[in-house]
């Protein structure tokens, strides 16, 4: 059955960005690969870079490090060299998922104000919005630093819902993953989530979710 938005009554909707907009799998693997390298440490696959994507920055780094079997001291100079590859990559290995651009389009006709919630660092993620022609959808972008606590912590979500003037009832969360689905329910915001993105290497239907799709363009 195709996800019914009307009888939410909608004021606004909150947009992961990973997973959910763009596919930035590609970036992830790029960066890790040469801090890994930079490190003398194995360099790990995409698959199992997928499953640690979601939680930000710093788990992304720790678990990857833990998983080429690197020391835990060696957090802060991969942390270091993240940063710096991560920025000159940011968006080089990235495409936006096929229906994103129509359903955000969609959701705007709408008469919805949109936001764009993210556990990627803020800078990271309004440069890959504005490379990826995205940015002008959105009235605010807010990443994993803009925050005391990051998804699937509600305080995200509820920090949005007061920058944008919304009711957390009336603003809808889209996103790709459990921790969107639980950040979301702990925040009263009804919850989309889409099928193809990341979720930690779990079925994400198994989520409980308000809805699925399979494009963001079937909002419209
Ligand atoms: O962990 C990440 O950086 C990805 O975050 P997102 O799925 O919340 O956009
Ligand atoms: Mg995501």
């Amino acid at each position: 059955m195709p996800f019914a938005l009307a009888p939410l009554d909608l004021q606004a909707a909150i947009v992961d960005l990973d997973g959910t907009m763009v596919d930035t799998l590609g970036d992830f693997t790029e960066a890790l690969r040469r801090v890994h390298q930079d490190l003398g440490l194995p360099v790990l696959d995409s698959p199992s870079i997928e499953r640690m994507v979601g939680k930000g920055s710093e788990h992304l780094i720790r678990s990857a490090l833990a998983a080429a079997g690197g020391a835990a001291s060696l957090y802060d100079p991969a942390w270091d060299a993240y940063q710096r590859h991560y920025g000159r990559i940011n968006g080089r290995h990235s495409d936006v998922f096929p229906g994103v651009a129509e359903g955000l389009q969609s959701l705007r006709g709408r008469g919805l104000r949109l936001a764009c919630l993210t556990n990627k660092p803020t800078g990271f993620a309004r440069e890959l919005l504005a490379e990826k022609g995205l940015a002008e959808f959105f009235d605010v972008v807010f990443g994993g630093d803009a925050f005391e606590r990051k998804k699937p912590d509600p305080l995200p979500l509820l920090r949005t819902c007061e920058a944008l003037g919304t009711a957390t009832a009336r603003t809808l969360a889209i996103g790709d993953s459990s921790n969107d689905a639980a950040a979301a329910r702990a925040a009263g915001c009804p919850v989309v989530l889409v099928t193809y993105g990341y979720n930690h290497g779990e079925p994400v239907r198994a989520v409980d979710a308000d809805g699925f799709v399979d494009s963001l363009a079937e909002l419209a």
